[in-house]
């Protein structure tokens, strides 16, 4: 379970989250949405202690993040920030075996091995193990990375807009991949998403943010309508159901 107990965070004295609080189940994978600037990244940013909690709590199951050892949050929480600068001179299974630091500090055992080729097959990244990380496109890059968080085996997953460069192939297959992730090794994956399309397909519960507060949580058939898209981004949508889930569609034409 995530528990989120009034966050707030200013910068510069500028209010960038307001009284923040989620309950989120583990085992599910949860789309956070919301308009640019929203403050999904500074949620995150706090969340994995990449910035100083200044107020409220945050827990990742038993474990408090103000009170936690660095070395247990690095088996607890991975997080893929929204940019990130690689080392080209790294292959793809290098960098892959540094998502397995928090466990071999360095000497990596056949378990980590083992858990590298797992990834690299899940994410159908055989082609492209040995080649060195500057030699590959954008999308390739952001594959790899996101296969390098999920090396790290944590149960918890903080993934910031994780389908930047990727394809339609590439884009379902990792969201499959994160399902199978949370349902079936149960992972408790949070992903922002500017597609609300695959936030509506993919996340068992989505929670909408706007200016700094959390304005609706809910399953994606309970949460995306028509009323709730014009409230969060000003755009008035038509919602379809398909197969259980909602499609939505920019009716401005
Ligand atoms: N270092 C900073 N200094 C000043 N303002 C900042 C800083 N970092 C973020 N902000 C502001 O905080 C607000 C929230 O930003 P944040 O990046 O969390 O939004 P977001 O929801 O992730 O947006 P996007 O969808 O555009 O990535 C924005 O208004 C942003 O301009």
């Amino acid at each position: 379970m995530i528990t989120i107990n009034n966050v707030s965070h200013h910068i510069d004295h500028h209010p960038i989250l307001n009284n923040v609080s989620l309950s989120l189940e583990d085992a599910q994978v949860i789309a956070l949405i919301g308009p640019n600037g929203a403050g999904k990244s500074t949620l995150f940013s706090v969340m994995s202690r990449l910035q100083p909690l200044q107020s409220g709590s945050v827990q990742f199951g038993e474990y408090d993040i103000a009170h936690t050892d660095s070395k247990v949050m690095a088996k607890t929480v991975a997080i893929l920030a929204q940019s990130n600068q690689l080392q080209g001179r790294l292959r793809v299974e290098e960098l892959l075996m540094f998502g397995r630091y928090p466990y071999h500090q360095g000497r990596p055992t056949p378990a980590d091995h083992q858990k590298v080729a797992e990834v690299i097959k899940k994410f159908e990244l055989q082609d492209m193990a040995h080649r060195y990380l500057s030699t590959l496109s954008g999308g390739q890059q952001q594959r790899v990375l996101i296969a390098m968080i999920v090396c790290q085996d944590t149960p918890y997953l903080l993934l910031d807009e994780p389908l930047n460069n990727l394809d339609m192939y590439h884009s379902g297959q990792l969201m499959r991949a994160l399902r199978s992730l949370a349902h079936e090794q149960k992972k408790t994956v949070v992903i922002v998403l500017h597609d609300i399309n695959q936030a509506a397909q993919f996340a068992d519960t989505v929670v909408m943010m706007k200016t700094g507060q959390v304005i609706q949580t809910g399953h994606p058939i309970e949460v995306l309508t028509q009323e709730t898209i014009q409230d969060l981004y000003g755009v008035k949508a038509t919602v379809i159901e398909h197969k259980g889930y909602p499609v939505i569609i920019d009716s401005r034409v």
